[in-house]
């Protein structure tokens, strides 16, 4: 979107004059103001010299000047940073722990896995500093989890338990990362969860969390942070030592960096995230902001990472598996994530791309119609580089960081600008190259044209498949399929006889032991390969969907019978 058009957009005012997060200069660790010494040890522990752009702005606005006396809006490329942009300061702040350790900042995510990755980088710099990070995502139950995040009362340790026990429940963790559904779920049943005492909540991946409701999470929570603190320790329910009326709390007040002169003034201070934060302000008013602060990286509203190359691969439809598969060949060992737009087509591609014996490719699907369990084992492997190539669909992958991804690739073209830079954006991280390919056809062109010019970095140049690798994967799957295809085809019924090939095809939803068959002229080699192992009765051998066609055959009528068509194989 050109600068004029995006002014014409409704924005709130707030919204209007961002911060440019790109003028603030990466600083090294000893050039932070303020930076306390464990913490800054515990970064170079993890091999951090200095601090991007958008965590010096940010540290500026919490632990500099701004000292967190507005909630803060961030939207900064993929790959920037912004975890450890929230996660040095909301520590930092934390770090003059009181005697009693409750939960005091909170951080939603989307997605399990995100919410796993989270809390290491929290883990890395708030453990050594004697701050604990707990986890409520659903991986356990919910009894097990809180066990994790609460003393229930008669557990030992905690403060003073001669002085509370057995009524009080006391926090395990400082820190908490959270997906909504969980999180509301311990809100609203685990006995001595409380938000009372929160200081900090971040939002992150604001516009996917604010998009769906999950469970009205943002209510709740807004709710149950409502803190009393004004008079001194007397709850407002639930199930801590505030309602049971003790003349004193050794929790701690709720400050957080907004007092003014002595005056202290309870506020929970919120940051939100996104590489694409939305501006919609029905959206935003939701989060209740103070005084919010918008930061930007530079002018445009989609940013794609500075050292991204994107490239258009532009080909035929049917034979658009022929050049993501030399399009693997050609990228060789290096770790490449390929994008569908669907559940099913993940599931469907990774099953055709396994096909190819040749292609010597270690390939796994990773997708939100799999056990949480199977994903996060797929996702370690993954990182630990123990395959290539992950087929994913979009909704898991939003801030996932793999290291050493150097390629997406996009076999179905992303609809929105959004999908484009989230996609894009699990390679080209921290500063890193990296290279995004999108497979289209000839009719798609104009619209992949338009949908980069709503992001900055607008350059798309063609990147040509070699001919000769093409042909010679299709004259491979073709002959093999000629081969078979010359078994009896005499009736329209298709008998499936052969045992390995039913599980095929029930993987690939085609849950049949027997098909009526109009057209079997297999025009994928996909289907082809199936063929050589399927007894075939039929008539149509050798005849063209134009030559069916012409004989009034129904094209859609395999739909009904495969439960999809060929074609749908192409997608
Ligand atoms: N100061 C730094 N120096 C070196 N590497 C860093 C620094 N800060 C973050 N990183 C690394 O950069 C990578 C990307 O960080 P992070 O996941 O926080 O990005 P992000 O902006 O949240 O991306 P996304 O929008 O995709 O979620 C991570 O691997 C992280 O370890």
């Amino acid at each position: 979107m050109d600068d004029k058009k995006q002014q014409s957009v409704p924005v709130l005012p707030w919204m209007r004059h961002p911060v440019d997060v790109t003028r603030c200069e990466q600083l090294s660790l000893r050039r932070i103001p303020f930076l306390d010494r464990r913490l800054k040890l515990a970064l170079e522990n993890m091999e951090i010299s200095e601090l991007f752009s958008v965590q010096v702005a940010l540290w500026q606005e919490t632990i500099g000047p701004g000292n967190f006396e507005r909630d803060l809006c961030i939207n900064s490329p993929t790959g920037s940073g912004k975890t450890l942009a929230y996660a040095l300061p909301i520590v930092q702040k934390l770090l003059p722990t009181s005697t009693v350790k409750c939960l005091r900042a909170l951080v939603v995510v989307p997605t399990r896995d995100l919410a796993l990755q989270v809390k290491q980088v929290f883990d890395a710099i708030a453990l050594p500093l004697g701050l604990r990070v707990g986890l409520a995502v659903g991986q356990s139950s919910v009894a097990d989890e809180i066990s994790s995040l609460i003393y229930l009362p008669g557990e030992e340790e905690g403060v003073d338990p001669g002085f509370l026990s057995p009524f009080w429940f006391q926090s395990k963790v400082d820190i908490l990362v959270a997906t909504p559904g969980r999180l509301v779920d311990h809100v609203n049943l685990s006995r001595g969860f409380t938000l009372k005492h929160l200081h900090y909540l971040v939002v992150d991946e604001a516009d996917r969390l604010l998009r769906e409701d999950y469970q009205s999470w943002l209510p709740t929570v807004l709710k149950s942070t409502q803190s009393s603190n004004n008079d001194d320790g007397g709850g407002d329910g639930g199930d801590d030592v505030f309602q049971l009326g003790f003349p004193y709390s050794p929790w701690s007040r709720r400050t957080c960096g907004v007092e003014r002169g002595s005056k202290p003034y309870s506020r929970l201070a919120k940051v939100v995230l996104s590489a694409t934060l939305t501006r919609d302000p029905g959206r935003l008013v939701q989060l209740n902001l103070h005084h919010p602060l918008f930061l930007n990286a530079g002018k445009m509203r989609y940013r794609l990472p500075e050292n991204l190359e994107s490239f258009k691969v532009i080909c035929e439809r049917k034979v658009k598996p022929l050049y993501l598969v030399a399009l693997l060949k050609s990228l060789g060992e290096e770790k490449c994530i390929v994008f569908t737009r669907s559940v099913d087509s993940t599931h469907r591609l990774c099953k055709l791309l396994n096909c190819f014996g040749d292609l010597q490719i270690d390939i796994k699907e990773y997708s939100g119609h799999q056990h949480q369990r199977v994903r996060s084992k797929t996702l370690n492997e993954f990182r630990k580089g123990q395959f290539q190539v992950l087929v994913s669909s979009d909704a898991m992958t939003r801030g996932m960081d793999v290291e050493g991804v150097r390629n997406v690739i996009n076999y179905h073209m992303p609809k929105y600008i959004k999908t484009y830079v989230h996609r894009a954006g699990r390679t080209a991280r921290a500063g890193q190259t990296g290279r995004c390919f999108t497979l289209m056809s000839n009719d798609e062109v104009g619209r992949f044209k338009k949908l980069m010019k709503k992001a900055e970095a607008s350059a798309c140049l063609e990147h040509t498949v070699p001919s000769h690798l093409i042909e010679e994967l299709h004259s491979t799957y073709q002959s093999e399929s000629k081969l078979h295809n010359c078994e009896g085809f005499t009736k329209n019924t298709l008998t499936l006889e052969d045992e390995p090939l039913q599980k095929h095809l029930k993987a690939i939803n085609m849950n049949h032991s027997s098909l009526n068959v109009h057209d079997f002229t297999l025009t994928t080699f996909i289907v082809e390969r199936f063929v050589c192992t399927i007894k075939i009765e039929g008539d149509n051998i050798g005849e063209s969907h134009e030559a069916q066609e012409a004989q009034g055959i129904d094209q859609n009528e395999r739909k009904v019978f495969y439960g999809m068509t060929a074609n749908d194989l192409y997608r």
